[in-house]
């Protein structure tokens, strides 16, 4: 089997990819500072910041495949820590593309739905990018970069992603399920509209489009839905208590990185190629009975 390397294996996407990637690839992971055993792949810290490390890491594995799924990806952490985030998200990502075009290694990396501001959706990938917090930003540079050093490279913009606790990473569901469990109250937006898709499905996408989909490609779902819509989906589905389940907007939170409305992601082009997502209940119901 051919050697496929994930970074960010410790993180949540990162696991994802690993658990699918394990039937087709002989897979390695990175972590950086949460040491992680994946069954069936084998793990190897890295500081990708550093280039010397990054490229000694590819020398010794000598992968034919890179997926990269490293990252700072909290947008308020970002925009207080906008040096330390961009050195993961955009020096890094420049790193490992001149390695993977030197030689010539498919590479894909995913960035993020956060490249638009959310005032002209649904967005397809030929559309100007307009990041409304440095997240984005970072994200943007970082994508402008790889098309610079590594045309051939695979940039994979992808959704909200939703899923049961990895290991060590969590997603957006699990606080707002403890939240009503504990019958807190929980507010969410109705004017902030997304496109997500679960862990797994994200992983499907971005191993059908690495290496066959030059530039860019979007990987969202099929449904565009307000937060408050997903978390009525998400009481109803996981039988929660939805009664402390509130509607707000996005200016009654005070967040450190602005969020755009509606950065519903146009996927056609993924879909023409095969990638299949299921829809959001079908995908929320099949985190009750995880393989
Ligand atoms: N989650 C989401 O909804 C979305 C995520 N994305 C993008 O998808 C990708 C995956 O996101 P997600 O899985 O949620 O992110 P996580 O925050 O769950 O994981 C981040 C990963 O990056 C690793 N990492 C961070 N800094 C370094 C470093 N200096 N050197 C090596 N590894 C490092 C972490 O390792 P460790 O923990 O071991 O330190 C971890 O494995 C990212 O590119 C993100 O921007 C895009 C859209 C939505
Ligand atoms: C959605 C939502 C969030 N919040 C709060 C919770 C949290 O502290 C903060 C941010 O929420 P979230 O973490 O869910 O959303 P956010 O940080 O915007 O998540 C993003 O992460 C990065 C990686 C991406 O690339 C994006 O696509 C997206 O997944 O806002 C609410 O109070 N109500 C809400 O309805």
């Amino acid at each position: 089997m051919q050697k496929l390397l994930i970074t960010g294996a410790s993180g949540f996407l990162g696991w994802h990819i690993c658990q699918l990637a394990q039937s087709n690839w002989d897979v390695y992971g990175t972590y950086y500072s949460h040491p992680l055993d994946i069954p069936g792949v084998k793990m190897v810290k890295v500081d990708l910041t550093n280039y010397q490390d990054t490229k000694n890491l590819i020398q010794a594995i000598h992968p034919s495949s890179i997926i990269h799924a490293a990252a700072q990806s909290q947008p308020n952490y970002c925009q207080l820590n906008p040096q330390l985030s961009r050195s993961i998200n955009v020096t890094a990502t420049c790193h490992l593309a001149d390695i993977c075009a030197d030689q010539s290694i498919p590479f894909a990396f995913t960035s993020t739905d956060l490249v638009f501001d959310g005032l002209n959706p649904p967005y397809r990938h030929t559309d100007p990018v307009s990041p409304v917090n440095i997240y984005g930003e970072q994200k943007v540079e970082a994508e402008q970069e790889i098309l610079a050093r590594y045309p051939q490279a695979t940039i994979c913009r992808m959704p909200l992603m939703f899923g049961n606790n990895t290991p060590i990473a969590h997603s957006f569901i699990q606080p707002f399920i403890h939240t009503l469990k504990a019958g807190q109250v929980l507010n969410l937006f109705s004017d902030e509209i997304r496109t997500p898709v679960n862990g797994i499905t994200a992983a499907q996408g971005i191993l059908l489009a690495l290496a066959k989909v030059q530039g860019i490609i979007h990987l969202g779902g099929r449904e565009r839905i307000s937060r408050y819509e997903f978390g009525k989906l998400l009481v109803e589905i996981f039988q929660l208590p939805g009664e402390q389940l509130k509607s707000c907007l996005q200016q009654d939170v005070k967040m450190a990185a602005p969020r755009p409305k509606d950065v519903s992601l146009d996927s056609s082009p993924a879909f023409e190629l095969g990638y299949q997502p299921l829809s959001l209940r079908e995908q929320l119901k099949s985190l009750l009975t995880p393989s």
